[in-house]
């Protein structure tokens, strides 16, 4: 798996901290993880990396070339070894494409959120993907903030802070239904939640905090008090915000 990822805008305010700062965030669906990581990310000056969005991107590639994870998982991993996957990490910024095909719209979409765990409790294409996210961080200069799953126990282990980012089940269960605003049945919001940290669960350890790993409960926390906390957390010299100038023709979200 190749991958690249658009040049970073430039910067209308230097920052004035180069330090190198890692922030993982992990948690379970609906915890807020990518709402919160983007945010910090914005008001610190550092990249972001949705892992999650790389294994829903090879998703997308299984479901468009109508492969079945489950009757053959080697024709996925074959696909992960030899795809090439572009995906943006300016926070604010969505653009995910595999193999020239851009998948942005279709990572979101109730079927991929489905049959994602499918294709993310491969191990073998944990591996090559875990690769892949290490050299992300590498080539954005260790200034970033990760969020997934394994990200403070596997993938940045060492990173200067790491959240573990949890919700009640019932509060992440209405924060996915208000956000797909009811064009799904409850019944797929509990499976697109509840399910999927079942599955996810099996091969990594986002439910209890590993040692050294800042809980952080968001249950009864705006968003806002949530990015406050994070920011809070970091270690050294007070963070220095930076600006970052965003334009581009790509749709921005706003969580
Ligand atoms: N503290 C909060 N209070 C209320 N709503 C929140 C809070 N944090 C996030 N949300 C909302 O909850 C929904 C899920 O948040 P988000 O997508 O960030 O979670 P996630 O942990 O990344 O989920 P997943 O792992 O399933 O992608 C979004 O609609 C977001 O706006
Ligand atoms: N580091 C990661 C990130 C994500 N996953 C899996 C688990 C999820 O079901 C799926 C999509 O993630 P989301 O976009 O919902 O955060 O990818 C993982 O196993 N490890």
């Amino acid at each position: 798996m190749s991958c690249a990822q658009p040049a970073d805008p430039p910067q209308t305010t230097a920052p004035a901290d180069r330090r190198e700062l890692v922030i993982a965030v992990d948690g379970p669906s609906g915890s807020g993880k990518s709402s919160t990581s983007r945010a910090v990310a914005q008001r610190l000056g550092l990249a972001y990396l949705d892992t999650g969005s790389m294994y829903r991107a090879i998703t997308c590639a299984v479901v468009n070339h109508g492969l079945d994870p489950a009757a053959d998982p080697q024709a996925v991993i074959d696909l992960v070894r030899g795809g090439h996957l572009e995906l943006s990490t300016v926070p604010g910024i969505e653009r995910v494409v595999i193999d020239g095909d851009d998948v942005t719209a279709q990572i979101r979409e109730p079927a991929t959120s489905a049959h994602v765990s499918s294709v993310a409790t491969i191990q073998p294409v944990r591996d090559l993907l875990i690769d892949r996210m290490r050299a992300i961080v590498a080539e954005c200069g260790h200034r970033i903030v990760v969020e997934g799953r394994d990200i403070t126990t596997v993938v940045c282990p060492d990173a200067q802070l790491r959240v573990l980012l949890v919700a009640d089940p019932a509060a992440r269960v209405a924060r996915r239904s208000a956000e797909l605003k009811g064009s799904v049945g409850m019944d797929q919001v509990t499976d697109q939640v509840i399910r999927r940290d079942h599955d996810d669960a099996a091969v990594s350890s986002f439910q209890a905090p590993a040692p050294g790993v800042e809980v952080i409960d968001s249950t009864f926390l705006t968003l806002h008090q949530v990015v406050d906390t994070v920011i809070s957390l970091v270690p050294g010299p007070d963070p220095v915000p930076t600006k970052t100038n965003t334009t581009t023709s790509t749709k921005e979200r706003h969580d």
